[in-house]
């Protein structure tokens, strides 16, 4: 039962004010009823005190009760029912007073004791309940635009969020910038201790971001183990640098998940809104595809988008997508490279080296593709194709050129992959058998950064190999780790000298006192000398008086095809036997 209806009547009638209070008088329920003669002072009043219901008069004269209504409903003013008062019957009014807000309408000729208070009783229990379903819609709609692990944001209020500020950064001509963050190598914590655990580091990173973020920065998790963090306000892009680079190092700090020590790094993208883009999706792609660059730089970093990276990224998104079948389609050839004798410049052999013909964008080197090819594991397939492929036509050319180029030889590159592979034997003795060649033609490549992380499977392998009576090189020796353990450990019996070692000949300096090192060294050790990166006369002149068995580079021949090879080297040499 209510005690006391305290209302504020507004309006500019006194006649009117004196008929409804006299009907307020006869109710039921005592009302205490304040009034104003304008909206303004019935503004004033609603600011100034808190009423059960307002009753509001559509004609005043300074503004008219649509306009009052949607001020009291604007938000400065403490929530209040209000019922609508009109002399005039009009449907479509009473509508869009009910759209805007009102809890009723009513006619002031129809207005008797208890319907009046009938309809301010229930104006204000129907209030009340809208009031209640208005805080549950918001506990709602907080819940579901909020992680509940975390307590964070999650992507759909990042996103309301973010356009919330792209709408008041593009008002207010201002920046704002986006910090995409995956946490590196997060699976392994979840795989090796559970997700539980997971779960504790994911809740200890978003407390680290939250002590790290300035006032107006948002934090969200948009799912897994991605954050982002908004600065919704920055002068200089150097600011979102700095950030990154201080959540980077507030990362790396220990985290402790029950007794066991953690450590765990980031990589971020950066995207600017302005720089490159001023939509929403835009920008979260972008600093999508900065992240990932961050992760393809080696993890725990950040990188900036721009419009390089963006071309980078697409380029290597066009190989990924394109190598896949660029073996079927026959698009990859071998181009070979003449090996010669330093002793009488005769032809010794040759090395294998891979080119993509891609119809678009043309002849590619290695460089484009052969990272990919491995992190996707295209390069077992390739490698197999050019071991076979190059033993294939190394067997023609033999045959071909025979006996003077009977014993010509072969060196292909393997990949670090392909070292890692049980059926790497098995694909080097096949290559071997089908094309009909002996062991003793090919020589295989590896390079000594290959063998940093050396298994006691790829040392049996590779001596497996070798036990066949493969020749082992070590290429680009000189420019990694130059371990002699290495030298120990695996067959090799080549020692491929880096061509760095030979640009810098008759410069005098340390590489050539080392380039000098380096030969004795191998012949101490029986080893044959191959030098690659000859590309003059005089550095040729200088590695046969050291004493180096074979030389290769541009001075004879960049990699060239099969059959300009032929032409080239073989034609010229010798008579073929058979045409
Ligand atoms: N796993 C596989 N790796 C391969 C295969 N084919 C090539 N590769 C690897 O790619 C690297 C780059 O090869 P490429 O771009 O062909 O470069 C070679 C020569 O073109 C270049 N070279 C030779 N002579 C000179 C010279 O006088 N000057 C100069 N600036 N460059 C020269 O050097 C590269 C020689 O390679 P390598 O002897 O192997 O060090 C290549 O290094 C391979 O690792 C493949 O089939 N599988």
């Amino acid at each position: 039962m209510i005690a006391e209806l305290s209302l504020l009547l507004i309006d500019d009638d006194e006649l009117d004010r004196l008929a409804i209070t006299r009907t307020l008088r006869k109710s039921a329920v005592p009302c205490d009823v304040s009034y104003a003669e304008t909206a303004a002072a019935g503004l004033q009043m609603a600011s100034n005190r808190k009423f059960d219901a307002i009753l509001l008069d559509y004609r005043l004269p300074d503004q008219n009760g649509l306009e009052v209504l949607r001020a009291l409903r604007g938000g400065a003013y403490d929530s209040v029912a209000v019922v609508m008062l009109s002399r005039y019957e009009n449907e479509s009014l009473a509508e869009e007073c009910l759209e805007a807000g009102a809890q009723d309408f009513l006619l002031k000729d129809e207005v008797n004791s208890r319907h009046l208070t009938r309809v301010v009783v229930q104006a204000r229990q129907r209030f009340q309940i809208e009031e209640r379903l208005r805080y549950s819609l918001e506990q709602v709609r907080c819940l579901s635009e909020h992680d509940a692990l975390t307590g964070l944001m999650n992507r759909r209020g990042f996103e309301r969020s973010l356009e919330a500020q792209l709408a008041r950064v593009r008002r207010s001509d201002g920046r704002l910038a986006i910090l995409l963050l995956d946490l590196d190598d997060f699976k392994s914590i979840n795989d090796t201790m559970g997700h539980d655990a997971g779960d504790q580091l994911l809740v200890e990173v978003a407390r680290r971001l939250t002590l790290i973020a300035r006032d107006g920065d948002l934090l969200c998790r948009l799912g897994g183990d991605e954050f982002v963090v908004m600065m919704t306000s920055l002068d200089h892009d150097e600011q979102a640098i700095v950030l990154a680079d201080r959540i980077n190092a507030r990362l790396r700090e220990p985290i402790f998940i029950g007794s066991s020590e953690q450590t765990i790094t980031a990589s971020i993208g950066i995207a600017v809104l302005g720089n490159i883009t001023d939509n929403a999706a835009d920008l979260l792609k972008y600093a999508d595809l900065a992240m990932y660059q961050a992760k393809l730089d080696g993890r725990n970093k950040s990188r900036f988008y721009s419009v390089s990276l963006q071309e980078a990224v697409q380029f290597r998104s066009v190989i990924k997508n394109d190598l896949q079948r660029a073996l079927e389609k026959d698009e990859l050839k071998i181009y070979y490279q003449p090996q010669i004798r330093s002793a009488d410049g005769s032809l010794r052999g040759m090395e294998a080296l891979l080119r993509w013909h891609h119809p678009r964008l043309g002849v590619l080197s290695p460089a484009a593709f052969l990272a990919i090819a491995e992190e996707t594991g295209l390069i077992v397939d390739i490698g197999a194709w050019v071991l076979h492929e190059g033993c294939r036509q190394l067997k023609a050319w033999r045959e071909r050129y025979s006996p003077r180029l009977a014993d010509l030889t072969l060196a292909i590159n393997l990949s670090a992959v392909q070292i890692k592979q049980a059926q790497l034997p098995h694909t080097v003795m096949s290559a071997l058998a089908q094309s009909g060649l002996p062991a003793n033609a090919l020589e295989l490549e590896i390079t000594e950064s290959m063998l940093i992380e050396v298994t006691t499977d790829t040392v049996s392998l590779l001596s497996e190999i070798s036990a066949q009576g493969v020749a082992m090189s070590l290429d680009d020796f000189g420019t990694g780790y130059s371990s002699l353990d290495h030298l120990k450990l695996f067959p090799i019996s080549i020692l491929k000298i880096d061509k760095g070692f030979v640009s810098a000949l008759g410069e005098g300096g340390k590489s050539e006192k080392l380039f000098m090192a380096i030969i004795a060294f191998a012949k101490a050790l029986n080893m044959q000398i191959v030098v690659e990166g000859v590309e003059t006369q005089a550095q040729l002149e200088f590695c046969t008086l050291q004493g180096c068995d074979l030389l290769q580079g541009y001075f004879y021949s960049k990699p060239i095809p099969a059959e300009e090879f032929e032409a080239t080297f073989l034609m010229a040499q010798a008579q073929p036997s058979q045409v």
